[in-house]
């Protein structure tokens, strides 16, 4: 780790007046700020490896896993396959560990997949795949990789002068060196909201959904707006009902199809004006579910079963989106009622 200033001579102190967690954040920082600071880390830090976006997967007994590369393995392995050592320079930061060991991401896309995949025996493995393959600790930090990741590579060039824009050692932002114009990775606010009529919750579907998926509903914030304006449009725009009362509950990044952050809400419709007309134009379904409807889709867990009407049960999204999340607080909401 790099102690700043005073600190240098006395790393003790440093660590006696910090908390782990503001050492790193502070240690992230630097990385982020200094790109001689930053190339010193590259070779002393670990590389979660991508292949056109696609995350290296490692099947360990029966669990998979992201491995992280030691800079020393991934230097070997570039020379094995005949390429500079200095392409780790095209790494991004993603994080770092409590010990403050830098976490980078690398997309090898210049390179043969099926070389990388049988030299260091595992899988590039589609993301949405990945998520569900992966144990906790990873998703997030693969999901904001791939975010990253994807932006440099369609933020080549100054949209002002038609430049190239160069990334810093970081990859936290790009420059064009003629306009002197900073780039910086971007995020689409999304609101996605849990309605509720007070008994029951309302669940939607897009065409594109897998089957039998219903999820609540979601939708980009437009420029100007407010949270709260953004929920009560997408839900008169979408099934045509007025949000009475709202409010918010968590967020979290969401990789698909760009970077988004997603702002999850619960809200609530008046009772007395719960008729759906669904915008046919963004939505195939959307329909009010009970308590017991939700709880035994909760027990059946991600995957439909085929029904005897041949059509599908309800399924919910994965545990680790956050419609889940608030799905799971709208059943704990609902339990706590009194009789
Ligand atoms: N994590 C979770 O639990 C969940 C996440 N989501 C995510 O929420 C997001 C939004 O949901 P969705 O219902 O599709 O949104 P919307 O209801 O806003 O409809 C999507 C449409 O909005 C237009 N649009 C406006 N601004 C943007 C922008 N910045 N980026 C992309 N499209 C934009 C596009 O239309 P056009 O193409 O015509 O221009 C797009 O097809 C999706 O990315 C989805 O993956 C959804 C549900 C659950
Ligand atoms: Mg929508």
């Amino acid at each position: 780790m790099i102690y700043p200033g005073v600190y240098r001579r006395t790393p003790s102190l440093w660590f006696r007046l910090h908390s782990t967690y503001v050492r790193k954040m502070r240690y992230l920082f630097d990385l982020k700020e200094d790109d001689d600071i930053c190339r010193q880390a590259q070779n002393s830090g670990t590389f979660y490896l991508f292949h056109n976006l696609s995350p290296f997967l490692q099947k360990v007994g029966s669990k998979y896993l992201a491995p992280q590369i030691s800079a020393v393995e991934m230097k070997s392995t570039l020379g094995k396959l005949k390429h500079n050592e200095q392409m780790i320079e095209n790494s991004v930061l993603i994080g770092c560990s409590d010990a403050c060991m830098a976490y980078f991401a690398l997309d090898l896309g210049f390179l043969e997949k099926s070389v990388i995949e049988s030299e260091l025996k595992g899988s590039f493995t589609e993301l949405r795949k990945a998520l569900f393959q992966l144990d906790g600790k990873d998703r997030p930090l693969l999901s904001s990789a791939q975010a990253l990741l994807r932006w440099h590579d369609t933020h080549q060039f100054c949209s002002k002068t038609g430049q190239p824009t160069q990334k810093n050692v970081a990859g936290s932002k790009r420059v064009c060196r003629t306009s002197g114009i900073i780039y910086y990775p971007q995020m689409s606010p999304v609101v996605i909201t849990l309605v509720s009529n007070g008994s029951q919750c309302l669940l939607a579907r897009q065409a594109a959904f897998p089957k039998g998926m219903y999820s609540a509903l979601a939708g980009f914030c437009d420029v100007g707006e407010t949270l709260e304006e953004t929920v009560r449009r997408e839900v008169a725009e979408e099934v045509g009902l007025e949000v009475e009362s709202l409010w918010y509950s968590a967020s979290q990044h969401w990789p698909f199809p760009n970077s988004s952050l997603m702002i999850a809400c619960h809200a609530i419709v008046q009772p007395q004006q719960t008729k759906i007309s669904m915008n046919k134009l963004e939505l195939e379904a959307a329909r009010w579910f009970s308590l017991e409807e939700i709880e035994e889709a909760l027990k059946r867990g991600p995957k439909p079963l085929k029904q005897e009407n041949q059509s599908v049960s309800l399924c919910l999204p994965p545990k680790w989106a956050i419609a889940h999340q608030l799905i799971q607080e709208w059943v704990k909401q609902q339990a706590s009622k009194p009789a």
